[in-house]
């Protein structure tokens, strides 16, 4: 458009070769040199048309590029977020053992967020910005070719600048997002704890941790904006430099008639133009290339190897109504959190018969929790097998197995939503059975008492029960799903005895043909079990009823009972 503008105003002030001589001719005949006036042909319709489409076009082509640019970096943003969602929620326990919960809500928010906002927009500009650096060159050069020797030692100052500025710009990004999770971490910390800093009066000693992990990441930006100012002050000289070279070459070219003053114009807003749009270029390439160190980031939380939940060939698909009787089979079973740490659980074998009653006792770490772990193949069984009405557990896809049994973990968990939806998120009873399991988990009269009853909302976490009651919901909800092998791991320690013991009664007579496997510390509540199982650092060293148990005096059963009188 710039081109054709020139030639235009090329075309009536005489630059063009053609107008040059009319104009001449016409001098001449004015002076009575020619007995006939030369035609000049008007060509203003001829220009405004072409400007005009000229115009048309450069809309077109700007909206669509806008568009291009925005759609395809946004269909970016979204892919890879769900890449990294799908694998995190898949990943295996132990990646949330070793990483901080910080961390990945940096990933999930920081880096994420500079996916979504940062990089587009960076992306955009650096393509643009070079685009244009491109064709300004080009445009110069062709008006007057001596710019390009000047050019050379300008060019060689840039790359020398930006090299610098980028290195500088991209391991600031990079500490920037290191320092950002400690600040998420901290603010997880202390929403979770919050009832617990209120209690110690420690608010003043957490605000005061919060604002200097804050400051803390607050200087990588400060340093940033330094060296941009830092690269600007160089790239803004530099640019001047361009002009002043732009300006002489076709000033030059103009004085030796070789251009015509429009064309030495062009030149010139050229040059001043690119002043700019090095600075542009080359700032939003830093910042392009800082923001790939989040999709960087990103990619390596999508690439966490995840758990295997599909099928996959050599898995057996156990028949609709597995497990039908419950028994459970442990054969030499051991099983560690990771390959680089020690085994939890050393080669423990074990026969759970249909419908027995199993209690699992043992001390602090003796691995009772691992051992109900492994039947759901949370952590690496490295030895061993598991069997539960004859099928091997470890070609069960994972989704079905698990779907198969009931755990009430220790930490019981409710999640947001009507007291209907936490008891059967999928549906399938209808509110007498969802009664039923209430009353035996001795929440009825609590329900009842709701203003809005089984629509009564339960809030994040469950906060507006007792820890006691989450239990006993948690309880409701194994029964609703009435899975024939039902895990307890100390899923009653946080309500009281009394309860406690009224609870086992229950589940004796609600669960009379289910397997019951309790994991308990309190050994009450599970001295009336068919069976007991004693772990001790890892290994099972005794295996039968409590009344044959208690008849050795030197057992750790027994030990543990004298203990807890
Ligand atoms: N997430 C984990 N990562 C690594 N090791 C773990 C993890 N959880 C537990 N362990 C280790 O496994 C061993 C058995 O722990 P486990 O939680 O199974 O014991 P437990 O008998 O259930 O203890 P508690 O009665 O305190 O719940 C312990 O040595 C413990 O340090």
């Amino acid at each position: 458009m710039d081109f054709w503008l020139a030639d235009w105003s090329a075309s009536h002030v005489g630059g063009n070769i053609d107008a040059w001589n009319l104009t001449e001719a016409n001098a001449n005949y004015t002076q009575g040199n020619l007995s006939q006036p030369m035609d000049v042909p008007d060509t203003t319709g001829y220009y405004i048309t072409g400007y005009t489409g000229l115009s048309v076009g450069a809309i077109v082509l700007t909206a669509a590029a806008v568009a291009a640019a925005i759609l395809t970096s946004l269909r970016g943003a979204r892919v890879m977020h769900d890449r990294m969602v799908h694998n995190i929620v898949r990943a295996p326990l132990r990646f949330f053992d070793t990483t901080p919960t910080g961390r990945i809500l940096n990933r999930m928010a920081g880096d994420q967020g500079s996916l979504d906002n940062n990089l587009p927009g960076n992306m955009e500009l650096f393509l643009r910005s070079g685009l244009k650096i491109v064709s300004a060159i080009v445009a110069v050069a062709v008006i007057t070719p001596y710019f390009l020797i000047g050019m050379i030692p300008i060019i060689v100052f840039y790359y020398f600048m930006q090299k610098i500025y980028r290195a500088t710009a991209r391991e600031l990004k990079r500490i920037n997002l290191m320092k950002e999770s400690p600040v998420y971490s901290q603010l997880s910390q202390s929403f979770g704890g919050l009832s617990t800093i209120r209690a110690y009066r420690a608010e003043e000693r957490f605000t005061k941790q919060m604002m200097e992990r804050l400051n803390d990441s607050f200087v990588p930006l400060l340093y940033s904006m330094g060296a941009e100012g830092w690269m600007g002050v160089r790239l803004v000289c530099a640019g001047a430099v361009i002009i002043f070279v732009a300006g002489l070459s076709s000033v030059v070219a103009g004085l030796h008639g070789l251009v015509s003053p429009a064309w030495v114009g062009l030149a010139i807003s050229y040059a001043i133009r690119m002043q700019v749009q090095m600075f542009s270029v080359v700032s939003a390439f830093a910042k392009v290339e800082a923001n790939m160190t989040s999709v960087e980031r990103v990619e390596n939380y999508s690439r966490v190897p995840g758990e295997i939940y599909e099928r996959i060939s050599g898995n057996t698909i156990p028949p609709e109504e597995w497990p039908a009787s419950g028994t459970v089979q442990l054969e030499s079973v051991s099983a560690r959190y990771d390959q680089t740490l020690d085994p939890v659980l050393t080669m423990v074998t074990a026969n759970i018969r249909a419908g027995e009653k199993v209690g699992i006792c043992g001390r602090t770490g003796s691995g009772k929790s691992s051992l109900t772990l492994t039947l759901f193949r949370m952590i690496d069984m490295f030895e061993g097998v598991i069997s539960i009405d004859g099928v091997d557990i470890s070609r069960v896809p994972l989704t079905l197995l698990r779907s198969r049994l009931s755990i009430i973990p220790q930490d019981p968990v409710l999640f947001s939503g009507t007291i209907r939806f936490n008891l059967d998120p999928e549906e399938d009873s209808d509110d007498d059975e969802l009664w039923r399991a209430l009353e035996i988990a001795q929440l009825k009269d609590v329900v009842t008492d709701l203003p809005s009853k089984l629509d009564e909302m339960v809030t994040e976490g469950g906060e507006n029960f007792s820890v006691g009651q989450r239990q006993l919901f948690c309880l409701a909800r194994a029964f609703v799903r009435k899975s024939r092998i039902l895990i307890m791991d100390e899923a009653t320690a946080s309500v009281d005895m009394e309860t406690d013991a009224i609870l086992q009664d229950v589940i004796k007579v609600a669960f009379g043909d289910r397997t019951v496997i309790t994991v308990a510390h309190r050994i009450a509540t599970i001295l009336n079990s068919d069976r007991i199982l004693v772990l001790d650092q890892g290994k099972l060293v005794e295996n039968d009823s409590p009344d044959n148990l208690l008849k050795k005096p030197d057992g750790l059963f027994t030990a543990m009972v004298k203990a807890n009188k």
